[in-house]
């Protein structure tokens, strides 16, 4: 028996509850001025609230669309501002909150929904799974030279601050979104960049990429530097390109910018060559690789039948606790997916689909280490396959 009740907020009730949030993570609560800043990024309606009667956690989500292997999209539920009162957790508050967030995207038909977690033990029992990662890489400026072959680039425009918000949705949106897991960004996201952006201490920049059909990348950074005498950290806050050409052009820029001494970027795409730009490709290290996009299938057989697989047929046997009307059996082929009571050829637990679902894992790997169960390696060798995509998959848009 609890006793505490989940209900939706009511939109007097954002603040109070992005204070719970934020007070979890150990953040001071808003002024009236960051809050007035900040209220539009609360899409109404997206809020839960746990009460006992004082409101002690809350979860909340936007409305987006995520991009599927194989080009095609599904509405997606970008979820965040996660958070239960210090004194009232490991008593199933996030529990609650979790069920009647799945209960509301399924009535609204969100199949799927995406995080980034605060800590990886948290979501995998609500299963979510680690659909895509990311790698944080510093490239010595001074060393880094770019090896004769890599492209010209086309024309880069500086913009300062104040353009860079102005434009930013329109840049972003002028690009395609060519990676599973890559997300729309609603209106609803702008305003907290915008309050990241002014409270940077140093300028932030943006230069724009053009080639020969238009704006085809951008790259928004900064410049700081610990304490005076330490090296100077050029700061890639977003990077996103829709061409070679932008890739090379943008990284000569961010190569040209004087009084740099390193060049920064957190949670790029694991396949991103950024290191094959340079003659020694040592000078762009990959510091750490970490989990970007947490993935859940609300609605398996519908997200099952929206991407694309190569090869097959294979049938996956899914046990989902915590959403069991999606527990049973799929036969996954190049014609899409069904549900079947024919033998499965792979058993596996909905975090770990979710871990397959954008390309981000191989399901051999994740054989070895015993999240997959397979009838033997010719069933492997088919699911390797199968969830197989061209590039990996990349979220590239925190919320
Ligand atoms: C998308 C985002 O916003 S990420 C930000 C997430 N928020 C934070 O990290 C803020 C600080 N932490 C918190 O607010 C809380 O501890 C939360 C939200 C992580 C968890 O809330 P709780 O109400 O304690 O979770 P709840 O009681 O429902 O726990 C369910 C299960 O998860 C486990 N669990 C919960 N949090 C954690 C954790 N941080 N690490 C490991 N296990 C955890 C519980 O032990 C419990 O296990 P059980 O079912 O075996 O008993």
């Amino acid at each position: 028996m609890s006793d505490f009740s989940v209900r939706l907020l009511r939109s007097e009730e954002d603040r109070a509850a992005t204070d719970v949030f934020r007070r979890a993570l150990h953040v001071k609560e808003m002024t009236d001025e960051e809050w007035s800043g900040i209220s539009a990024s609360m899409q109404p309606d997206r809020g839960f609230g746990a009460f006992d009667p004082e409101l002690i956690g809350t979860v909340r989500s936007f409305d987006s669309e995520v991009t599927l292997p194989g080009g095609g999209t599904a509405p997606l539920a970008a979820v965040s501002l996660v958070g239960v009162r210090a004194d009232r957790t490991r008593r199933g508050v996030l529990t609650a909150l979790m069920r009647a967030q799945f209960e509301d995207f399924a009535a609204r038909g969100y199949p799927a929904a995406m995080l980034h977690a605060s800590e990886g033990a948290i979501y995998g029992r609500f299963g979510y799974g680690i659909a895509a990662r990311g790698k944080s890489i510093e490239v010595d400026r001074h060393r880094a030279r770019l090896r004769p072959e890599v492209p010209a680039g086309g024309r880069i425009t500086l913009l300062d601050l104040e353009s860079t918000i102005a434009q930013w949705p329109s840049l972003f949106d002028a690009l395609p979104r060519t990676r599973p897991g890559m997300i729309a960004r609603s209106p609803h996201l702008w305003p907290g960049y915008e309050r990241e952006v002014r409270r940077a201490t140093t300028p932030t920049a943006t230069a724009v990429h053009r080639g020969p059909d238009g704006v085809d990348g951008y790259v928004t950074y900064h410049v700081e530097r610990a304490h005076f005498g330490a090296p100077a950290l050029l700061k890639i806050q977003s990077f996103h390109h829709a061409s070679p050409d932008a890739f090379a052009g943008l990284w000569r820029h961010l190569l040209s910018v004087d009084l740099v001494d390193r060049i920064t970027a957190e949670k790029r795409p694991l396949d991103e060559p950024v290191e094959l730009l340079f003659t020694d490709p040592r000078h762009a290290a990959v510091q750490k690789i970490q989990d970007e996009g947490w993935l859940r299938l609300v609605d398996v057989a519908t997200m099952l039948d929206a991407r694309t697989y190569l090869g097959g047929p294979l049938v996956i046997e899914v046990t989902d606790p915590f959403l069991d009307h999606n527990s049973g059996r799929y036969r996954l082929s190049e014609d899409g997916a069904e549900r079947t009571t024919d033998p499965a050829d792979l058993e596996l637990h909905a975090d770990t689909l979710s871990m397959l679902y954008l390309g981000g894992w191989r399901a051999s790997d994740l054989a070895i280490a015993g999240r997959v169960r397979a009838t033997g390696e010719a069933a492997l060798e088919r699911a390797d396959l199968l969830f197989s995509t061209r590039v990996n998959p990349w979220c590239g848009t925190f919320f």
